[in-house]
């Protein structure tokens, strides 16, 4: 895995508490930037999810990692910005393709519907795989509209 990396992080009620666990599960490894929801009380997700997309887009963090419930909301609204390429990852086998195929730049973690293990080995593979180009980089230059 990389490390000294920067990560914006954010998440709603759904996902808090996994993003709280995540805060604590790298040590020096990691340098987080915490975007929020602070709590478990019921939050809106696009508010968490656009503070970090902008974070990526302005080059503040490397990657960006968001959970919610599905993590679909997450995704919607992190690839709504032009610069993010948002990937829903359930297990550690997504994360592989969607770092060396998608070349994605924000994790979104379902949080209702992944173990917290699993979770970890998930950034894990995330952070530990590279953008394979070629063929690859011809799809995500197409991405764009
Ligand atoms: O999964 C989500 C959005 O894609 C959210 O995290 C919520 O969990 C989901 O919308 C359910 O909302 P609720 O207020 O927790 O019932």
């Amino acid at each position: 895995m990389k490390t000294g990396l920067t990560i914006a992080i954010g998440a709603d009620h759904a996902g808090f508490d996994y993003k709280q666990a995540i805060l604590g599960m790298f040590g020096t490894d990691i340098t987080f930037k915490d975007f929020g929801t602070y709590s478990s009380e019921s939050a809106d997700y696009p508010d968490f999810a656009h503070l970090v997309a902008n974070a990526v887009e302005q080059g503040e963090a490397d990657y960006g990692f968001l959970l919610c419930g599905s993590a679909n909301g997450v995704a919607m609204t992190a690839n709504k910005h032009q610069g993010i390429r948002a990937a829903i990852c359930w297990k550690p086998d997504v994360a592989v393709p969607a770092r060396t195929h998608n070349d994605a730049n924000v994790l979104c973690i379902p949080a209702r519907h992944v173990s917290l293990a699993d979770t970890r080995i998930i950034i894990e593979t995330f952070l530990t795989e590279e953008f394979e180009g070629g063929r690859h980089a011809t799809r995500v230059n197409k991405i764009s509209c």
